[in-house]
Formats: structure tokens, sequence, C-alpha cells
């Protein structure tokens, strides 16, 4: 299939595929700052470009509303993401942020924003080595724009003002294959309220399975059943930060935690971000952490319901706890604060509960790419320990 885009990037090309020649790591050198192109790429004649201030009620409306209209849907085509307001700022503000990385493109003569693209910085390892990269997300052109060639250009340019800031490397993930996927994923889906996801077409009722059969199914306690599973706070930040670096240096890929990055990105965030600890009730250490993400998807057509929620992985530790346990604590919680259906992708060590908890198989793959950045093979989902937005 043609790339005619991807083939002008360092990237691994599929060309140059089980070539065993090139070494791993970095494609292409830095280059000298002095020698990176200092104005924007050139847009197509009515667009220009524009920084999307997201502490900015205003803009971050703006950004809100292109994203819940013209984001990604699933394959089927019935349901969008509905990133909240509130979760966008969290996901663009960690720590070391750069408000020049979260780039639109406006209609010059309306100034209505008609696409975005963004990236975060964020320190990740790969084997030995741990890299600064930029975590590119939420690429969108508006419906009425697709097919102009407006991402490449997007691309180039958010690449351009990350070497500007002496990074050479990024991470991103999308739903279709581009060269050269570092890993597959697989994504999972365990029912919370089966009667809504059958409802709205997300699930299908089993053979040989009714609706009260299915409900019975995916009942889960009322109550958590591990001692001293409480909401994870500030105080809680080092321990977690020790937790996940052990459990992180596991994988090959992941994300190098400093405590900063961690009260940031895993802290309680009503509507954003759910953290629990274990803290062992006799000698008060915390022994194990969960976390899940929140991210609605609009239901594109049906009369009952408008809003899927939706619970997303996000890192777990099971230090002393069983895994198994934890997840299903996680579920239950999850259930507890109403949400529809909690997600997981097989990587890290979910394969180990996923079917266990009676998570179902999506239809869909994730694919983790690295930018210019060679790995001689690809991973197994195992093997990757990140999880991006
Ligand atoms: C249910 O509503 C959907 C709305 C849009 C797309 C999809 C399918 C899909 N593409 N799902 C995922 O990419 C996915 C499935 C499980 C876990 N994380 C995921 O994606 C995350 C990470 C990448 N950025 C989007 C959120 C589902």
């Amino acid at each position: 299939k043609r790339h005619r885009f991807w083939e002008t990037q360092p990237v691994g090309q599929f060309k140059d595929a089980g070539s065993g020649g090139l070494q791993e790591g970095p494609i292409e050198p830095p280059t000298p700052l002095s020698a990176v192109k200092s104005e924007p790429y050139n847009l197509p004649a009515l667009y220009e470009w524009t920084i999307c201030d997201m502490d900015d009620e205003q803009t971050c409306a703006e950004v809100y509303n292109l994203l819940t209209n013209n984001y990604v849907e699933d394959d089927e085509n019935m349901f969008r993401f509905n990133y909240s307001k509130e979760f966008l700022q969290w996901a663009l503000r960690p720590p070391g942020y750069f408000k020049a990385w979260h780039i639109g493109v406006r209609v010059k003569a309306t100034k209505k924003l008609v696409a975005f693209i963004t990236g975060v910085p964020g320190r990740i390892r790969v084997r030995k080595d741990i890299i600064w990269m930029a975590e590119v997300n939420f690429l969108c052109v508006h419906k009425k724009l697709r097919s102009k060639r407006l991402a490449p250009v997007m691309i180039k340019e958010v690449t351009r003002r990350v070497h500007l800031e002496n990074i050479w490397q990024a991470a991103y993930t999308a739903g279709v294959i581009l060269p050269t996927p570092v890993t597959t994923c697989r994504y999972w889906h365990r029912s919370l309220n089966p009667k809504k996801l059958i409802d709205v077409g997300f699930s299908r009722l089993g053979a040989r399975m009714t609706m009260s059969r299915t409900i019975r199914l995916y009942k889960l306690p009322e109550a958590t059943a591990t001692p001293g599973f409480r909401k994870m706070e500030l105080r809680d930040v080092p321990a977690v930060t020790r937790l996940l670096r052990e459990y992180l240096s596991l994988f090959i890929v992941a994300p190098d935690f400093a405590e900063t990055d961690v009260e940031h990105c895993l802290l309680p965030l009503e509507n954003v971000v759910d953290s629990y600890v274990v803290e062992s009730p006799d000698t008060h250490e915390v022994t194990d952490f969960c976390s899940f993400y929140t991210l609605p998807s609009s239901i594109l057509n049906n009369q009952n319901y408008s809003v899927l929620k939706a619970a997303y992985s996000y890192y777990n530790v099971a230090a002393k706890t069983p895994l198994l346990q934890l997840m299903n604590d996680a579920l239950v919680v999850a259930k507890q604060k109403d949400y529809d259906v909690f997600n997981a992708l097989d990587v890290m060590h979910n394969d180990t509960f996923l079917k266990e908890l009676k998570f179902g198989p999506g239809d869909g793959q994730l694919h983790y790419y690295l930018y210019n950045y060679h790995l001689r093979n690809a991973l197994k989902p195992s093997e990757l320990g990140l999880v991006l937005l």
C-alpha cells in the first residue's frame, strides 16, 4: 500500500523489513538547532497556524468541539471518542509541556478551528536508553477537509517544533497500519452494563444467552475485596513511583516516570483519571496500585443513549496482591462509578487477567510507533509498558 508521506520520514520502512543491517537506535542523528527550519511549514492558502492555549476556556472549548465532531470513530462508525475538556487540559499539560506543541489550523477568513495536532514531552526508556520523546496525539482534521493532505504538513510542523526543543524521537499510536509498528496490540472490553452495551450495539447477546443470563454473567460484587484498597493520595506519590519504576523496568519500552510525572499523571482527578493503592492494614506499606482513565464515546445513532461511559486501563502494579484480584477490584469501583465498559490493551501483563475477568476481544487493533528510532524486531505486546491516552 502506498505511504507517499511516511516513505519520506525516518521510520522503519517496509522495504527495509528484516534487513539485519540497521543498528538499533536513532535512524537519523540530531541536526544542529541552527539547521532546524525556523519558519513554520506552508499551509494551503486559506489556512493559518495557531497555538491552542488550553488554559483559555474559549480555545479549550473550540478544541473540544472539533474533536467531539471529527475525531476517531470505531470501524463501524457507531461511536466517536469524546474526550472531555478537563481530560484534554490534563493530558496536554504534563510537567515540562510546551504550549507551542498544541498546534491548531484555522480558516484565515473565519478563524474557525479545523485541525489539531499535539505533542507532550516525556522520557521513555527503550531497553537501556532513556530518551526524551514527544508523545504525539489528537491528530484531527475536520471531516470536510479530509484528503487535502493536511495531516502530512501538520505532522511535519509538530516535528519541527519538537526539533526546536532538541528532541529527536516521538511515540504515537494509530488504528491503521503505517510504516512500521513497534508492536500491534489487541484491545479487550469488560462489560459492566451489558444491557446498555447490547442496546447501543457495542456488544451482541451471546448465542444461547438470554439478557438476564448475560446480566448475571457480568455481575460484580458491591464492594472491593482487597483489604487496604483505597483511593491514591498525594502522600502516596513516592511509594507509587517506586512501585511503578520497579514494575516498568520489566518491559523493553516504557516511560521513565519521576515523582513529578506520577503526581500529574496518576493522582485522581474526577472524571479524568482514577487511581487506587493497596495500603497494608498492619504495616501501612503501599504494596499495589491500579488506575484507569475516563474516555467517553459519543453514541452516533441510538434512540435511548448518547454517551458510552468507558474506563481505560492505565498503569497497574500488583506486587503483593494477585493481579487478578487487583483488577477485579478496579472493575468493582468502575461499576460503582457507573461506567458501562472497562477497556484494556493486551500490553504489560494484562493478558494474564483478560479472559479470566470476562473481557471479550475487541474487533480492532492499536498499533504503536516510534519516530526516528529503529528496533531490530517488533515487540510482543507483553514487552510494551507504555499506555498512551
Ligand atoms: C467505543 O468507542 C470507540 C470510539 C472510537 C474508536 C474505538 C475503537 C478504538 N480505536 N479503540 C482504541 O483505540 C482503544 C481501545 C482500547 C484501549 N485504548 C484504545 O485507544 C486509546 C489509546 C489510543 N488513543 C485513543 C484511546 C471505539
